[in-house]
């Protein structure tokens, strides 16, 4: 990245020098789950790494070791200067002349890392960094496409939000901005990367799950619905908002969601594919996809059924995986997990007859609300609208309304029934009968309401004493 000069303002310098706010980790529970994915070296980084010098503006050192390299670098050049850095590379990232300071590396993907940083007004960001270094354009414009659907995202609340980006390699923004590929034997200068500063997630819904069971288990509990219900309807909220994009993942999974600030939010459109306007699918040209959340026809993306159409991943296959994440959220393990290999899973996901096997539940529409998702044929999946009106969301309302009314009337009915031979019984019972009947929507104040109440317990109490008289 081109260094030009150093711009720290002075609210900058106080915050990113305050040594204590950066020794301490915000949020160690998470940096640990990660630890497992990650080089132990790079979590305990965050605590030993060396506190900012005070004085950023004045005083930036590096290390003697750079200091020589650079002095190397230079002398080869022969008479061009050394390139001029006014902040440690190590301990700092620019992105569109902005620093945001390293706290530490959250994980990495396939060709990305991901590092928690600081920015100078003190906000806690994730820093997205992608190599391109080499890539041909092709390749590197893909990477660049997670940029446009994040822009086109911008606003929803259950998607992570992008702050700022910077793609090095300014003919390859040329092309993204353009939205079109000309130069596809290009390739990405030297020190090409894409720079991608995103909202902070506390914990991914992977960690969150393996958590919750291992909570569960050492208590012996069951799921608690409204826990389920909760984190349920908003991963169903996300996936229908890039649904509606005309996005499909086909590589969702539980790593897929973050939690942040306690909301799930979709994260890594990675492999994210728009869906074709001229059609309702998509046609994948590989298979991509989590195998333990792949739908059947991710599988089989490169075939034909019956009727010799090739079959296509598109929504539905998305709300199969959704389905895989929904039984793991249940059962804490995905549908086939016990089918270890590719070829077991293959063969088993891939048949129409195989059963899934569903252990008990105590909720019937949470069953019901499974199998919807996780209907073999993709035509017969619910769709996120449907999904989100089930009952086990919304829970149906109780057929009549005034059962409790009703149930009342069927009393008095009864009482006057008994007290046929004392007329004032019935005729106080009648009355009560009349008045508990009487169309609530006639009552319209609030003086109304008190006249009514106060005539249903003045008969209620006469009512009492005749039937004690009688008994
Ligand atoms: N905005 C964020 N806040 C906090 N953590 C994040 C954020 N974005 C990604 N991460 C975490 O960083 C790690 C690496 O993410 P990244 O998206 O680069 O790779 P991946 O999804 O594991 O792999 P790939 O994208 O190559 O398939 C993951 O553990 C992810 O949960």
């Amino acid at each position: 990245m081109e260094v030009k000069g150093f711009d720290l303002p002075r609210k900058q310098e106080g915050c990113l020098a305050n040594k204590d706010e950066l020794s301490k980790d915000p949020c160690p529970q998470y940096t640990k789950s990660i630890k497992g994915q990650d080089s132990a070296g790079d979590v305990t980084n965050i605590q030993s790494q060396a506190p900012p010098p005070k004085d950023l503006t004045l005083d930036v050192k590096l290390d003697p070791l750079k200091e020589e390299k650079q002095r190397k670098a230079a002398s080869n050049k022969g008479a061009s200067a050394p390139r001029k850095r006014n902040y440690d590379p190590d301990l700092f990232f620019k992105v569109n002349g902005k620093l945001y300071q390293r706290l530490g590396k959250i994980g990495s993907g396939g060709s990305s890392e991901v590092h928690k940083v600081i920015s100078s007004d003190c906000a806690i960001y994730a820093l997205k960094k992608i190599k391109l270094k080499g890539r041909d354009y092709a390749t590197a414009y893909g990477f660049c496409q997670e940029i446009e659907y994040l822009n086109r995202l911008k606003g929803n609340n259950n998607i992570i939000q992008l702050i700022d980006y910077e793609v090095t390699d300014k003919n390859l923004l040329r092309e993204v901005m353009n939205g079109s590929m000309s130069n596809k034997d290009g390739r990405v200068k030297d020190d090409g990367y894409l720079y991608m500063v995103l909202e902070y997630g506390e914990i991914d819904l992977a960690h969150m799950l393996s958590q919750k069971w291992k909570e569960m288990d050492s208590f012996n509990q069951t799921i608690d619905e409204n826990w389920l219900r909760f984190y349920w309807q908003q991963i169903l909220q996300a996936v229908n908002t890039i649904h509606k994009e005309r996005i499909v993942l086909s590589d969702l999974k539980p790593a897929n969601f973050l939690l942040v600030k306690g909301s799930l939010k979709l994260i890594d459109f990675g492999i994210a594919k728009a869906i074709m306007s001229d059609t309702t699918n998509i046609q994948r040209d590989a298979q991509v996809g989590t195998l333990s959340y792949m739908s059947p026809e991710a599988f089989m993306c490169v075939e034909s059924d019956e009727n010799a159409n090739t079959i296509k991943c598109g929504r539905p296959s998305d709300i199969w995986s959704l389905g895989c994440i929904l039984y793991q959220m249940v059962y804490g393990r995905t549908p086939f997990a016990e089918y270890k290999t590719f070829w077991s899973k293959f063969k088993v996901i891939t048949d129409p007859n195989h059963e899934i096997t569903y252990g008990p539940v105590s909720n019937p529409w949470l069953l019901d609300l499974m199998k919807k998702c996780l209907a073999w044929d993709r035509k017969k999946r619910w769709r996120i609208p449907q999904l989100l009106e089930h009952p086990f969301l919304v829970p149906p309302v109780p057929p009549q309304l005034s059962l409790s009314q009703n149930q009342n009337c069927q009393l008095l009915d009864l009482i006057a029934k008994e007290c046929s031979n004392n007329q004032d019984a019935l005729m106080i019972s009648t009355q009560l009968s009349q008045l508990l009947r009487y169309p609530m929507s006639q009552i319209t104040s609030q003086e109304q309401q008190c006249k009514l109440l106060s005539q249903i317990s003045k008969l209620c109490c006469q009512l009492h004493e005749h039937l004690s008289k009688l008994g």
